[in-house]
């Protein structure tokens, strides 16, 4: 087990609050230019953007009428205000200016993405959530690019990230979790049917949309299984199963361990496997190591216990995690996730 620093250039920073890089040295090459687009001047195009003008998070995006016209660039969008601040670049409200669908434009800078080696990552993320369809997965209308720059086309997710969420609300009760693991349950079905393994399902990783419903977003570490891709570790292991923390084969079921620790940080607040150093979480993890504060249900604990199993074959199938009954007392069809206001208390 590697959980020392990474010898990857990729020097992935810390999640505020935790770290957990899982970067992947092994993986192939692939030179910016494969992003066959049309170089565009880079301008800032000026212009409002109402952000209560969304077409609603499940229309079709923003289509390109022009036929002769046959990928986006900078001025086909008026760009609003930063939405927030990533590694390797920022993400900006924007709102395309024929059709005025309001999406998140994501903004990578290529010199830091060549710098960091992560090239792979970025094709992957683009090739996987292009082509995922899905109302709890956030959706990738396109990318473009110029000389300096990468922008992905995203759906605007108008609540922001889940870790913001949990981290005002502290923690969740049990029948919010129980819809948020319930759709994120079908969305890693969907997941899983079309051969995509997530890989690094997280909080800062999932974002709110316009009804308050999960979305998944940031597929940067996802792969087609099968897939003799390992992952190289470093940082905090909060979310990574035993069999990755061993560096051991993985598959599917690695998102159903991180489906389980999700539920424990959502409900509690903190992840399970929480601890002073890595060594520690390291060890809690691979002995299943939980304590459960006592306002926990049985059921909770239940299907915790189910997901959070060291050997991945007998972890809970995600069909069953919709089935147990934690899930359908809970969060039964049509339950839909309550809105939250600053105002509101915390439990
Ligand atoms: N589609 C979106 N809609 C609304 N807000 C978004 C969207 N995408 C990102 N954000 C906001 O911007 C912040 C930074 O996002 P970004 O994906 O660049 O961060 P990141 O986690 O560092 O990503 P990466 O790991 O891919 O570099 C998020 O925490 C979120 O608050």
């Amino acid at each position: 087990m590697n959980i020392n620093k990474c010898s990857c250039k990729e020097n992935r920073p810390p999640t505020a609050g935790r770290s957990g890089c899982g970067c992947n040295i092994n993986a192939p090459k692939i030179p910016m230019d494969s992003f066959k687009v049309p170089a565009v001047p880079v301008g800032r195009p000026l212009g409002k953007v109402n952000e209560n003008k969304e077409l609603g998070s499940q229309g079709a995006g923003p289509a390109k009428n022009d036929d002769k016209k046959k990928s986006w660039s900078l001025s086909d969008f008026d760009l609003g205000r930063p939405l927030g601040k990533g590694k390797f670049g920022n993400v900006y409200l924007a709102r395309e200016k024929e059709s005025h669908y309001v999406v998140a434009l994501k903004v990578l800078f290529k010199s830091q993405i060549l710098d960091s080696e992560i090239e792979h990552q970025v094709r992957r993320e683009v090739e996987i959530q292009c082509r995922l369809r899905h109302p709890n997965i956030l959706r990738m209308y396109g990318y473009f690019h110029d000389e300096k720059r990468i922008y992905l086309i995203l759906e605007y997710a108008k609540h922001g990230s889940m870790y913001k969420l949990l981290k005002e609300r502290e923690r969740f009760d049990e029948k919010t979790v129980a819809i948020y693991i319930r759709d994120l349950t079908k969305a890693l079905v969907y997941c899983h049917a079309k051969k995509v393994i997530h890989r690094d399902i997280k909080p800062e990783n999932l974002l709110i949309g316009h009804n308050w419903e999960l979305k998944i977003a940031d597929f940067g570490w996802s792969v087609h299984s099968p897939s003799s891709r390992r992952m190289t570790l470093c940082g905090t292991l909060d979310y990574l199963s035993p069999e990755m923390i061993e560096g051991k084969p993985h598959n599917y079921a690695v998102d159903i361990w991180s489906l389980g620790v999700l539920c424990y940080e959502l409900l509690v607040g903190l992840p399970p496997f929480d601890a002073k150093d890595s060594h520690q979480t390291y060890r809690k993890i691979r002995y299943v190591i939980i304590k459960y504060p006592d306002f926990i249900s049985e059921k909770a604990k239940d299907l915790m216990g189910k997901l959070l199993v060291i050997n991945p074959e007998q972890r809970l199938p995600l069909i069953n995690v919709l089935q147990h009954p934690w899930i359908t007392e809970n969060a039964p069809e049509g339950a839909q996730p309550p809105a939250f206001n600053p105002e509101q208390k915390q439990l």
